[in-house]
């Protein structure tokens, strides 16, 4: 098979997570746009049915919001947190009607998942998520897959279903991941601008570091430019190569032609634990090193010990994610904590003899274990 850092791979990859994005899926009225739906169902059925590829699809997709306009008889899409969740609970049921319509016209079913980023980094959700997601692929039904919108604000605020396709790329252990939206590709600047070019081929991310995105692209989609780099950045850091392109062009994406961008993959697979801890949504709290500390975590193989902590922030129990910061305020790891945030401030600054000494056993070990740590930006413990 091809290597997967090439187009060529496309063609021949067993499991594809493909992401469409509101853009793509709504009218200039703000209604979900059925025909751009159906052409998008056309293109992954050829995939799925063909006996050549014996094709595997899970696709996230965006637009509850925009399907839910047109049953709540709303004259625009809304702008207010309460009634986007409304229309998201009622336009998910639609979405997903219209899937199950457009996909048995192929003869392929589909089952709806609903996740929250949380589902897909935390591990005891995660395994669920995972067990499920594989048994509707070993059963030939496409995941259909969204946010769970009604429910979690802050992720129908900010809503970024790149990243959660990233995760979701990662948790099926798919081939390719294909973002498809209102652009054909990565530009070299904001493609609104005169001059402005395609760039085909990435091979890593750090050659278009200077490239300017913006967070916010067309007037329904959300995170723009930005959080698709983002899903790029935790897609191919874990070993799988991405296509961003217009939705129109998905076919052309799949056969692996020269459409939008493609995104070579760079890191090997990480481990759905280190996967977790890199992009744990939200971390609870922030532990502050000092500079000892920073070394020992930077540099080596030393898990973070009571001694080298100087400040707790925040609020969160014995194994959330924190970020450790040094005295310069920068995030030098992720990790999950041994201590709850209850418990961590009499430990401070104090050795682990001391501590064995005056509190007992239990309390003489670390606050973060070198195997429950990741280096900020490596997806790897030190
Ligand atoms: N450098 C860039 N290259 C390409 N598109 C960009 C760039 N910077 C910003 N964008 C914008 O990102 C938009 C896509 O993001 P978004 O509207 O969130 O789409 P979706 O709904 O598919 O998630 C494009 O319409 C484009 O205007
Ligand atoms: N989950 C929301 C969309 C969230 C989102 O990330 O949108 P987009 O940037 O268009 O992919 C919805 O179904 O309306």
């Amino acid at each position: 098979m091809a290597p997967a850092s090439s187009r060529a791979a496309l063609p021949a990859a067993r499991r594809i997570v493909v992401k469409i994005g509101s853009s793509s899926l709504t009218r200039p009225d703000g209604h979900l746009d059925e025909s751009a739906l159906r052409s998008l169902v056309d293109v992954l059925a050829a995939r799925v049915t063909d006996p050549a590829t014996g094709g595997q699809i899970v696709l996230v997709t965006s637009g509850a919001v925009a399907a839910g306009i047109g049953p709540l008889g709303l004259p625009a899409r809304p702008r207010d947190l309460a009634t986007m969740q409304a229309a998201a609970s009622v336009g998910q049921g639609q979405l997903v009607a219209r899937y199950t319509e457009a996909f048995a016209g192929h003869g392929v079913r589909v089952g709806q998942v609903l996740l929250t980023a949380e589902d897909t980094v935390r591990r005891s959700r995660y395994a669920n998520a995972q067990r499920s997601l594989e048994k509707l692929l070993a059963l030939g039904v496409v995941p259909v897959v969204n946010e769970n919108d009604a429910v979690t604000t802050a992720e129908l605020k900010f809503g970024d279903n790149d990243r959660l396709a990233a995760l979701a790329a990662h948790l099926v252990r798919a081939d390719a991941l294909v973002l498809l939206t209102d652009v054909d590709g990565l530009y070299d600047g904001p493609p609104s601008r005169p001059g402005t070019r395609r760039i085909p081929h990435v091979e890593r991310l750090s050659d278009v570091a200077g490239v300017e995105v913006t967070a916010r692209g067309s007037a329904v989609g959300t995170g723009g430019m930005l959080t698709k780099l983002q899903s790029v950045r935790i897609a191919t850091g874990d070993g799988i190569p991405v296509v961003l392109t217009h939705a129109g062009d998905a076919a052309a994406a799949l056969a692996g032609a020269d459409t939008g961008t493609f995104f070579a993959a760079t890191g090997r697979r990480t481990t759905a634990r280190r996967l977790w801890i890199a992009h744990a949504a939200g971390t609870q709290g922030r532990i502050h090193l000092d500079d000892g500390a920073v070394r020992a975590v930077r540099g080596g193989r030393a898990s973070l010990l009571p001694a080298g902590v100087t400040k707790v922030e925040g609020v969160f129990d014995a194994g959330d994610p924190v970020e450790l910061v040094g005295p310069d305020g920068v995030v030098v790891a992720r990790g999950l904590v041994a201590f709850g945030s209850t418990d961590l401030p009499a430990l401070l600054g104090r050795t682990t003899h001391a501590l064995r000494e005056e509190l007992g056993e239990g309390y003489d070990r670390e606050v973060v274990h070198r195997d429950d740590l990741v280096l900020e930006g490596t997806d790897r413990t030190p």
